[in-house]
């Protein structure tokens, strides 16, 4: 008898090749692979009838066995989250990373069931999970902080935001660029734990530094970041002025020195909300992105800040597509009025 070139049922191929034919009829924009545990790559295609395979893992040896084979890796985290959350937080680094644009769809197949075994497939639409999840917004900061600075600034505010620290909310304020200026408008606090270390070893671009700093967040103060990402301070108290600013009511101390610091400077500034995890990016006194945290997979999604007080500019504008009837917070402050504390 001839033995049947199917390949058996449950096996990765099995599920990897209705992967491929799901993606081909639904024009998915692409395939992505979470597998649980190490897999043989040889096994996945790197695209599917035109259709590209992408692949997340936090593991180093796997991201290089992805790449080896000439697959689109994604690198992660290590999380013992569920996997509904693994699969959001993979998307989100996809499109913060331009491989996948919000809105597009995508086939997504993972270990739903057994550890190291792909067995699960869905299709799941960016537009429905990740609105207003774009890197572009952060380029077009490019000329204030470098892309990668910002990125990594943004991205450990939001894990601040996510995860706080031993189980308690925690806030943060990130000021970020011209960090001269900034300084010459803060002073100590206190203790600052990035004194007294080399240059290169305080680097937001280094996965323990932003460990760090999700640490020191929980102590009062700002972090002061240059530039090329090196942590110049951290635990300052800002002393800029406030009057002629205008904030959405309800925003607290922390948001107002953001706000305020970033009128006088060049500088960016990312706030964590501790009463609510959202983060947001102040430039020029306004708040200019919103990142809301997303109830039910506890990921992120990034929102557009023009339901914040300030009409957006031309020149900021740059690409970024509003969605003005969303997610509207409450009126704004009157200009001058003084913030509230707490
Ligand atoms: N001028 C400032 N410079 C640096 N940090 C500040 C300044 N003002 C406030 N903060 C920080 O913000 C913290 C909390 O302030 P507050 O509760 O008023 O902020 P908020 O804007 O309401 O933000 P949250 O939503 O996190 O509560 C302070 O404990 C301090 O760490």
């Amino acid at each position: 008898m001839t033995p049947n070139a199917a390949p058996k049922l449950g096996t990765p191929q099995q599920v990897l090749s209705l992967a491929c034919e799901a993606a081909q009829r639904l024009g998915a924009a692409g395939i992505l692979v979470i597998p649980d545990g190490p897999l043989d790559w040889d096994l996945v295609p790197t695209s599917c009838g035109g259709v590209p395979v992408l692949a997340a893992s936090a593991s180093d040896r796997q991201l290089d066995a992805i790449r080896g084979r000439g697959i689109v890796a994604i690198e992660v985290e290590p999380s013992e989250a569920a996997i509904a959350e693994r699969i959001t937080l993979a998307l989100i680094e996809a499109v913060a990373n331009d491989l996948l644009k919000a809105g597009a769809r995508v086939v997504v197949v993972y270990s739903g069931f057994e550890a190291e075994a792909l067995d699960s497939l869905t299709v799941i639409r960016l537009g429905e999970h990740l609105e207003r999840l774009t890197a572009r917004d952060l380029r077009a900061l490019e000329e204030w902080v470098p892309f990668e600075t910002l990125k990594a600034v943004v991205d450990t505010a939001v894990e601040i935001g996510r995860e706080g620290r031993e189980g308690k909310a925690v806030g943060s304020l990130i000021v970020v660029g011209d960090a001269r200026n900034v300084l010459a408008r803060t002073r100590p606090l206190g203790f600052d734990p990035f004194k007294g270390y080399r240059r290169k070893e305080r680097n937001v671009r280094d996965v323990r530094v932003r460990e760090a700093i999700k640490e020191i967040a929980q102590m009062d103060g700002a972090f002061v970041v240059a530039r090329d990402g090196t942590v110049e301070a951290a635990c300052r108290l800002i002393d800029a002025p406030m009057a002629g600013l205008t904030l959405t009511k309800g925003l607290g101390t922390r948001h107002w020195a953001a706000a305020a610091i970033t009128a006088v400077t060049k500088a960016l500034a990312v706030v964590v909300s501790q009463s609510n995890g959202t983060v947001r990016l102040f430039q020029d006194g306004e708040v200019i992105l919103r990142i809301a945290p997303m109830r039910h997979a506890r990921a992120m999604k990034w929102q557009d800040a023009d339901s914040e007080p300030s009409p957006p500019r031309p020149d900021r504008d740059n690409g970024r597509d509003r969605d003005r009837d969303r997610d509207r917070e409450k009126p704004a402050a009157k200009p001058g009025e003084p913030p509230r504390s707490g």
